[in-house]
């Protein structure tokens, strides 16, 4: 169906859904990216593309074959350079409730262990690292570590985290209401703008959330900050209320753990 004419063009009803639906794609990326390092190398390709119109309306013609070279292999770049980002959208497209399976947990009673662990260590000024695992599979780095398989508690957590003890070190992995593993080693964070002031410890919580859907919750040993990384973000500076704000919304059904094993 026609719905109006631009000289010899008509924009049908196709026509108007299929812009909608690019522009819809193009702000759910933005959004996506936003304040990532990801959104400048994008800014990048949208500079080299633009480059490359003006180039060939000015008939600029060296320059025109630089930038049709460059736009030719733009596919492998983007790949490659936006692979962890692809990597996270697809799965947050598998997590989707169309394609994932969804299971319930006893999460109240974790938020509670775990938000009144948190201010535990960080009276006693201990650093902790708790990895959440939902959808994603964490079992390559519950195998770094030493198999717990125990119920969620505060005095567990707080004691796993214990300074000088065989087991303080690196991460704790929780599934559902366990505490799968302690002491395991993540990868570290491929994100360079992070700040200096963030050492391994938040580096390595930033690192797994960039490769999975894992919820990290981070104490600092040297400041007491509290704070999460999420889908390759860091959110620092939390409060006890809203770390347990965050976690409800982490842990809930639309989050929660498929059954396979970490
Ligand atoms: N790859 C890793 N995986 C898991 N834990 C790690 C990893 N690398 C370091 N850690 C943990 O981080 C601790 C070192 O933290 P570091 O002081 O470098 O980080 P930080 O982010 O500055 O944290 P804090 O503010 O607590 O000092 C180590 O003792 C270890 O427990």
């Amino acid at each position: 169906m026609e719905l109006f004419r631009i000289g010899f063009l008509s924009f049908t009803l196709l026509d108007l859904a299929d812009v909608s639906l690019v522009a819809f794609m193009l702000y759910k990326t933005y959004q996506y990216m936003k304040g990532t390092l990801a959104a400048q190398i994008f800014l990048g390709l949208l500079v080299l593309l633009a480059g490359s119109a003006v180039a060939s309306f000015l008939n600029l013609t060296s320059l025109d074959w630089i930038f049709s070279r460059l736009t030719s292999i733009w596919f492998i770049v983007v790949v490659i350079l936006f692979q962890p980002e692809i990597r996270r959208m697809l799965l947050f497209l598998g997590q989707h409730r169309i394609f994932g399976k969804f299971f319930q947990n006893s999460s109240e009673e974790v938020i509670n262990a775990v938000v009144s662990a948190v201010g535990e260590l960080v009276d006693l000024h201990y650093g902790a690292l708790i990895v959440f695992a939902r959808n994603t599979g964490l079992r390559i780095y519950v195998e770094t570590g030493e198999q717990i398989g125990a119920k969620v508690s505060k005095r567990l957590l707080v004691s796993l985290f214990f300074p000088n003890t065989p087991l303080h070190d690196g991460a704790v992995i929780i599934k559902n209401a366990t505490i799968e593993a302690a002491r395991c080693v993540l990868p570290l964070t491929q994100n360079e703008s992070i700040s200096e002031t963030f050492g391994m410890r938040h580096r390595s919580a930033l690192g797994i959330s960039e490769i999975s859907d894992a919820f990290v919750v981070i104490v600092s040993e040297e400041s007491g900050r509290v704070s999460v990384a999420e889908n390759g973000q860091l959110f620092s500076g939390l409060s006890l209320p809203e770390l347990r704000e965050r976690l409800r919304h982490a842990l809930s059904e639309k989050h929660v753990p498929a059954e396979e094993t970490v």
